[in-house]
C-alpha cells in the first residue's frame, strides 16, 4: 500500500472558532513537516446534526474546562469536528508498525486528528485528539471514521482503567451523529475525544527508522526524553547514553502497566507495537476485554485466530514489542548490548510489578517463603474451573473483611467452586498465611484493589444498544460505576454479578 494516499478533500471548516479558555501550547505540531500534517477535522454532513453520547466530568476538570462545558452546544460542534477549537493547531500524526508480529510500514493516523495540546491546571501538557474525525493523509483505504459502539467502549474501558489506577489514556467525551458509516453493516458515527500526555507510540519511532530517517528519528527521541524522560540525560546511566536510557525507562513503564493489565484481567486484543504507548499508557481499546473467567489462554480478539494476543502472552508480546523498539532506537544507541541490557529493564521489572500487585489482591503486606508458590496455587484454582475472576478477588475480599469483624464469607466463596474439597484445602492454606498479617490491614487493601465493578463485555453492550435506540443514560449510568469501582453501589448488584447466558454470543473483532 503506498505510504500516502492523496490528501483528502475536507469539507470546508469556516464555523467561527469555539473559545474554551484552554491554554494551547501544541508542541508536537511544532516537530515539523516530517511528523505530522496539519488539516482541520473533516466535517460531518448538517443533515446529522451531533450529539452528547458519553461525558466525564473528571477529564473536564483535569483540562481546566468550565463546568458548564457538558451543555456546551458550540464545544459539542467542535468536539465531533465540525468547528475549529480557538487555540488550537490540529494535525494527523505519521506512524507506522509491526501488526501481529509482521512489519506493515506505514499505517497510522488515518482517523485521529491530534488538535494539540494545552497546559493543565497543575502546568502540565496534556495532547487532546479526536478519534474518528475524518480522512487524512495517512487513511490509506479507511474512512476515517469511528462508529458508535467502539466509541462507547473506548470511552467507558478509558476511565474504568483509570479508575483502578492503570495507567492509560483519558477519554473526555463522545459525540455521535447519524451519519452512516460502512463496516460489516451500515453504522453511525462517533467520536471520542481523548485526552494524554502524549500519545507517541513505539510505531512513531519505527516509522523513521525503518525509513532510514536517523536525523528524524533523532529528533523525536530527543523531543520525547527532554519532555517525558529528563533524567535520561543523567551522565552516568547507561554510560552517558541518553537514547538507551530512554530505551530502559520505557521498558520500565511498559512492564508497570503489564503487570497491571494482568492483575486486573485485562486483555488488550491488538498489542501491534503501533498501540504501545511511549508513556506505558494502555492505548488503543479496540476488542478488549476484562476477563470473565480465568482462562489463561483467553482470546478477546475474534479477528486473532493464532491467539498470538491471548492474555497469557501479552507479558511476552510487550518484551517482543521492545525489542521493536530497541531496533528502532539502534541506530541513535549505537550499541546493540546497551540497547539488549535496556530492554532487560523490562524482564527484570516485570515480575517484580506483578508480585506487587498480587500481593495487595490477596492482602499480603509482609514478604513469606512461600508466598509465591501460594499465589501460583491460587491461580492453577482459579484456572481449573474457569472461576470468574472479578467475582473470586472481591468475594476473597469481603471474606476477609468480614474475618476481621470475627464473620465469615467463606460459603459465598466456596460456591464458586464446584471442587469445594480443592477449594477448602486452599483456603485453609491462604487462612494460615494471613495469620501473619493484621486482619484488618489485609481487608481494605484488597478492598481497594479488587474491584467490585468491571467493564465486561455485556455491561458495554447494553448500554451501546441502548445508545443505538438514542437512550444514552446507559452510557452516564456505567461510567458512574466504573469511575468509582470499588464502591458498594447498592442497587448495581446485577452489573457487579456474573454475566447473563446472551454475553457469550457477543463477538468483539478489530472492525471498529
Ligand atoms: N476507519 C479508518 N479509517 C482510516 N484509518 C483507519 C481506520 N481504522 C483504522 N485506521 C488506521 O489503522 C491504524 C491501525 O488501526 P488500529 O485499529 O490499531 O487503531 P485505531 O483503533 O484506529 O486507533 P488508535 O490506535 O489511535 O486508538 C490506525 O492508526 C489508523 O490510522
Ligand atoms: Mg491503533
Amino acid at each position: 500500500m503506498s505510504a500516502v494516499l492523496d490528501t483528502p478533500a475536507h469539507a470546508r471548516n469556516d464555523a467561527a472558532p469555539v473559545q474554551t479558555g484552554l491554554r494551547w501550547i501544541n508542541r508536537y505540531a511544532q516537530l515539523g513537516a516530517s511528523y505530522a500534517t496539519a488539516l482541520a477535522p473533516q466535517t460531518l454532513p448538517a443533515d446529522h446534526p451531533p450529539y452528547w453520547v458519553g461525558q466525564s466530568r473528571a477529564v473536564g476538570d483535569w483540562l481546566g474546562l468550565a463546568p458548564d462545558w457538558t451543555t456546551s452546544s458550540d464545544l459539542l460542534a467542535a468536539l465531533t469536528g465540525n468547528a475549529p477549537l480557538a487555540g488550537s493547531a490540529p494535525v494527523a500524526t505519521v506512524y507506522s508498525g509491526h501488526q501481529f508480529g509482521v512489519w506493515a510500514g506505514q499505517l497510522g493516523d488515518g482517523r485521529a486528528l491530534l488538535l494539540g495540546e494545552v497546559l493543565s491546571e497543575t502546568g502540565s501538557g496534556l495532547e487532546i485528539q479526536l478519534k474518528g474525525a475524518g480522512r487524512t493523509p495517512y487513511s490509506r483505504m479507511g474512512d476515517g471514521r469511528a462508529v458508535l459502539r467502539s466509541s462507547i467502549r473506548e470511552f467507558l474501558a478509558s476511565e474504568a482503567m483509570h479508575a483502578m489506577g492503570v495507567p492509560t489514556t483519558r477519554a473526555l467525551c463522545v459525540t455521535g451523529s447519524d451519519a452512516p458509516v460502512r463496516r460489516e453493516t451500515i453504522e453511525t458515527a462517533a467520536v471520542v475525544t481523548r485526552v494524554a500526555s502524549s500519545f507517541i507510540r513505539f510505531g512513531h519511532f519505527e516509522h523513521f527508522a525503518s525509513r532510514e530517517q536517523f536525523d528524524e528519528l533523532r529528533v523525536l527521541a530527543d523531543y520525547v526524553i527532554d519532555r517525558y524522560y529528563p533524567e535520561c540525560r543523567a551522565t552516568d546511566v547507561y554510560q552517558g547514553n541518553a537514547y538507551a536510557a530512554l530505551l530502559a525507562a520505557v521498558s520500565e513503564r511498559t512492564a508497570v502497566l503489564l503487570a497491571h493489565w494482568q492483575a486486573v484481567g485485562f486483555c488488550h486484543g491488538v498489542m501491534n507495537t503501533d498501540n504501545m504507548s511511549i508513556l506505558g499508557l494502555t492505548l488503543d481499546y479496540g476488542p478488549y476485554q476484562f476477563l470473565d473467567g480465568y482462562d489463561p489462554g483467553h482470546i478477546c480478539n475474534h479477528s486473532d485466530t493464532q491467539g498470538r494476543y491471548a492474555y497469557a502472552r501479552q507479558p511476552n508480546v510487550a518484551y517482543w514489542n521492545l525489542h521493536a523498539l530497541a531496533q528502532a532506537l539502534l541506530p541513535l544507541i549505537e550499541d546493540e548490548r546497551l540497547a539488549q541490557a535496556a530492554v532487560d529493564v523490562y524482564r527484570e521489572r516485570f515480575p517484580l510489578e506483578l508480585d506487587a500487585r498480587y500481593r495487595a489482591k490477596l492482602g499480603l503486606a509482609t514478604h513469606q517463603p512461600d508466598d509465591r508458590a501460594l499465589l501460583e496455587a491460587t491461580l492453577r484454582l482459579l484456572a481449573q474451573e474457569r472461576t470468574d475472576y472479578t467475582i473470586f478477588w472481591r468475594r476473597l475480599s469481603e471474606h476477609v473483611a468480614a474475618s476481621a469483624r470475627g464473620e465469615t464469607r467463606a460459603q459465598a466463596l466456596r460456591d464458586l467452586f464446584i471442587d469445594s474439597t480443592a477449594f477448602d484445602d486452599w483456603l485453609s492454606r491462604y487462612e494460615a498465611r494471613l495469620t501473619q498479617e493484621p486482619l484488618q490491614d489485609s481487608a481494605n487493601t484488597m478492598l481497594g484493589v479488587n474491584p467490585r465493578f468491571v467493564l465486561r463485555n455485556w455491561l458495554g453492550e447494553q448500554a451501546i444498544r441502548q445508545a443505538r435506540d438514542k437512550d444514552y443514560s446507559g452510557v452516564a449510568r456505567l461510567l458512574a460505576l466504573l469511575e468509582r469501582p470499588f464502591d458498594e453501589h447498592p442497587g448495581f448488584e446485577a452489573e457487579a454479578g456474573f454475566p447473563p447466558d446472551w454475553a457469550a454470543s457477543i463477538e468483539i473483532s478489530c472492525s471498529s
